[in-house]
């Protein structure tokens, strides 16, 4: 399959070159950046030197890109996927945004979340969270694929949502992420002496991953659901931890618990049941495609608490993105994702 990377030079663009290198079944053939058009992107990022001496392109020419490719991957800021999905639109280029613009069924909802109007709301989309929507990735020309901070949450509470064990209004995901999260670009919190030694949380009660997360609750569960999401900043360059907790449904006993979980993931290569009672850790996890769950139960509060784990640029970005380019092209899941957590 030849593929390009839009956004080449961000973190999630550049990891998924990392990743792309070793598979068998994709080729690169654009990377595209415009503010540094004509440069080698191992000059941007020294560590694809030898393994990427390609030329960052323009997108200004997005139709050729998309005529020349089978799978266009756009790592932009939210906002530009929708024109380059408009632009091909008629093409038979297949797309996966991995930002947000087409992951919400409802694009008045990402209006009033992201604060932009949406220009391409008749795109027919699906949510690329592969193990809870691999059928609809299969045949899907636009694949949303789901954010960092929500994937964690999503398949933490998922199991539990599906089988009617909680009750989804009572939703609570504390979450803490890396830095890389916020991409490459630099930012005053973002700055070593304001990032180090430090912790906060940021956008309380506003985060625009509140309705991505709602969005498949509801979707999962049936029910009209509303929650609080709180992400916070963690002075480490990768890796998100999300706390989820919700009240059970009455007469729910901790076995039910334990095999709703069995039940949903129980043969999902990406997805490591750590069980009942034990402690994710984001570094067993890091530059891995893996999601480490676990689960714990307050008989005191009648309250499930679910710890997840994952890379945010790679469960959460581009791993994710390629773990749905083999679903949609029929390839085995993990071709190219079958990496060992880099530990310690
Ligand atoms: N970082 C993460 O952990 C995750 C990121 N994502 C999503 O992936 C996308 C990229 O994120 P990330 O890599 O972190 O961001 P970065 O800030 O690191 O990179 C942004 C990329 O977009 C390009 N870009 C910026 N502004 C424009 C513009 N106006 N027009 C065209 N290109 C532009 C930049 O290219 P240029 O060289 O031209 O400046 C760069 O390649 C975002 O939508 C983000 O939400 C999703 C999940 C996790
Ligand atoms: C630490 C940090 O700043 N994280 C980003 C989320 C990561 C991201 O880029 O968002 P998507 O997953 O929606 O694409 C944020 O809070 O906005």
């Amino acid at each position: 399959m030849k593929v390009s990377v839009l956004g080449a030079t961000g973190y999630a663009g550049a990891e998924l070159l990392r990743i792309l290198y070793n598979h068998p079944d994709a080729e690169v053939v654009h990377i595209t950046s415009e503010s540094h058009t004509g440069e080698n992107i191992s000059d941007l990022y020294p560590h694809l030197r030898g393994l990427y001496d390609m030329k960052l392109e323009s997108m200004k020419d997005i139709e050729a890109i998309g005529s020349d490719s089978d799978f266009v991957f756009i790592g932009l800021p939210h906002g530009h996927a929708m024109e380059v999905g408009k632009a091909l639109a008629d093409k038979p280029v297949r797309i996966i945004d991995l930002g947000a613009d087409y992951r919400f069924a409802d694009t008045s909802v990402y209006e009033a979340w992201y604060h932009v109007p949406h220009t391409h709301t008749d795109a027919v989309r699906v949510y690329g969270l592969a193990e809870l929507y691999r059928e609809d990735i299969r045949e899907a020309k636009i694949i949303g694929n789901a954010g960092c901070f929500t994937t964690a949450s999503i398949l933490a509470l998922a199991p539990l949502a599906k089988q009617h064990l909680i009750d989804v209004n009572t939703i609570i995901v504390d979450a803490k992420s890396g830095v890389s999260g916020a991409g490459r670009s630099a930012k005053q919190p973002n700055h070593f002496p304001e990032l180090y030694d430090n912790f906060r949380a940021y956008n309380v009660a506003k985060h625009r991953h509140t309705p991505e997360i709602e969005q498949a609750i509801t979707d999962l569960s049936g029910e009209t659901t509303v929650l609080n999401f709180t992400p916070h900043l963690v002075p480490m360059s990768r890796g998100i931890l999300a706390t989820c907790y919700a009240s059970l449904k009455d007469g729910v006993q901790p076995e039910l618990v334990d095999a709703a979980f069995e039940k949903l993931y129980g043969k999902e290569y990406f997805i490591r049941l750590l069980g009942r009672g034990a402690y994710p850790s984001t570094k067993n996890v890091r530059g891995s495609n893996f999601c480490d769950i676990a689960w714990h139960i307050d008989e005191r509060t009648n309250r499930v608490i679910v710890l997840s784990v994952i890379d945010n640029l790679v469960k959460g970005a581009a791993g994710q993105a390629v773990q749905n380019f083999n679903i949609a092209c029929g390839f085995e899941e993990k071709t190219g994702l079958d990496y060992v957590p880099m530990y310690p």
